[in-house]
């Protein structure tokens, strides 16, 4: 099993590069199956997120190649609108493509995604939508099958929550519909504004993406597009975190400021320094960190999937802070890992209490999640001695080079094979 050992006390500083966001490039690469002609996609991040898509789209009978930072894909070859449980067992956002495969073809059958660590994750607003646009569903044996044979009918649709991955199924169902589709309370994240824009190239007519309603005038045809891929502002606020929690000073080159407003707002309050400039951000910090609160809520709010990596810098803070998650119902599997380390976190229902401590140490700990597998490297540069991450393909399904990017900024960090 492969593990990621990091050895703290490291100051960072330098400049690293932020690559394309994997919540924008999965869907983006759902997108392309509605196209009548070949997709070609930049700054595609090197993750196995973006492989896993590539499986399933390949399994459904498109031609795909990946080469460093792009993605070729001819979807008019789809031969099968069936996505077996082992491709979207792997990872939720397979079930993006019943989407575009329900307006292509008039028909999907998408396996159940299941829970995960983070929450139970449903899909009901997903299928309300097909629903509202005129689907027939239907579930059993573990599967979702979703048929409409005369094709999908623009409607009105209420999200009762401002679901992302709901949002993008439905804009790229809606995108091929008859008649006028309007998402409203849909979610407003930057991926959903790379969406439409995919869209919109593909020859779509997406309005108003990113604000409180979203307008789609269905088409007949979309054809295959060429699109670039938002930078990762996660990725961003990770390396952000990073040089805060390090006491260091680094150049976040590629972040977009306009989409990291809450969490450059929050590292402002616990004192860092940040200086934003067109092509990225400047984070200084000489390791004295206040404790301040937050709270995750739907974009603009700050990002859940920050909230794991903010935890980690709290955890060395000075004070106490409220950290409240309202997005997952289940988001604090990294506290215990947390606590192994030497913090100081009492989970109270959705929040948790976290007492800063002068002194993290490394230990074995194991990545849970994702953003989890994140904090506990975060944690981990500043703890004293040597911590040992366990369960690393969490981390590998977001984080482009991670390793040789935390090194080209100083960090002591290596992965080994154990
Ligand atoms: C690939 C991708 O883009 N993943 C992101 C996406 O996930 P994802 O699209 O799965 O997240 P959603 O916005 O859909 O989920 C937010 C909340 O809504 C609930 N919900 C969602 C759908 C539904 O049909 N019913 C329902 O109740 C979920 O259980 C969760 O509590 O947005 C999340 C919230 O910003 C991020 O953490 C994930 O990184
Ligand atoms: C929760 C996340 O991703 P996913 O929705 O793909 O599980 C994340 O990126 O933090």
């Amino acid at each position: 099993m492969e593990k990621l050992i990091v050895r703290g006390g490291k100051r960072l500083s330098g400049t690293v590069k932020v690559s394309g966001a994997k919540n924008a490039v999965l869907p983006v690469i759902a997108a392309t199956l509605l196209g009548t002609s070949p997709s070609t996609l930049e700054e595609i991040p090197d993750l196995e997120d973006v492989r896993t898509i590539a499986e399933v789209l390949t399994h459904l009978g498109a031609a795909v190649k990946i080469e460093p930072g792009a993605f070729y894909v001819d979807s008019t070859t789809i031969t099968t609108c069936e996505a077996p449980y082992e491709l979207v067992r792997k990872m939720r956002a397979s079930f993006l493509v019943m989407g575009p495969l329900l307006a292509r073809e008039g028909c999907a059958k998408i396996s159940l995604p299941g829970g995960c660590a983070i929450g139970t994750r449903p899909i009901d607003l997903h299928l309300k939508g097909f629903e509202a646009l005129g689907a027939e569903i239907v579930m059993g044996h573990g599967y979702i099958e979703a048929k409409a044979p005369q094709g999908l009918k623009g409607a009105r649709i209420y999200l009762d929550f401002p679901s992302v991955g709901a949002t993008e199924n439905i804009m790229m169902a809606a995108s091929m519909a008859k008649g006028q589709t309007i998402i409203e309370n849909p979610a407003e994240e930057p991926e959903i504004v790379d969406l439409a824009n995919m869209l919109n190239h593909m020859g779509a007519n997406v309005r108003g993406a990113g604000t409180k309603m979203i307008r789609i005038e269905g088409v007949r045809e979309l054809k295959g597009a060429c699109h670039c891929i938002i930078p990762d502002r996660i990725e961003a606020g990770t390396y952000m975190v990073a040089a805060a929690i390090t006491g260091g000073d680094v150049y976040i080159e590629n972040a977009l400021i306009e989409h990291l407003k809450p969490v450059i707002a929050k590292l402002k309050e616990a004192g860092v320094t940040i200086e934003e400039d067109v092509n990225g951000v400047r984070v200084c910090s000489n390791g004295s960190i206040r404790a301040v609160d937050i709270k995750t809520l739907p974009y603009p709010g700050f990002p859940t999937d920050m909230q794991a990596q903010f935890m980690a810098l709290m955890t060395v803070s000075k004070g106490t802070s409220i950290v409240t998650e309202t997005v997952f119902e289940n988001r604090f599997m990294h506290v215990d890992e947390l606590k192994r380390m030497g913090a100081s976190i009492k989970i109270d229902g959705r929040s948790a209490v976290v007492e800063g401590v002068s002194t993290l140490t490394g230990c074995p700990v194991k990545a849970t999640d994702l953003r989890a597998g994140a904090a506990l490297v975060l944690a981990g540069l500043v703890a004293e001695g040597q911590t040992e991450i366990g369960y690393i393909h969490h981390i590998d399904r977001g984080y482009d080079k991670l390793v040789e990017k935390f090194r080209s900024i100083g960090a002591n960090i290596e992965r080994v094979d154990c």
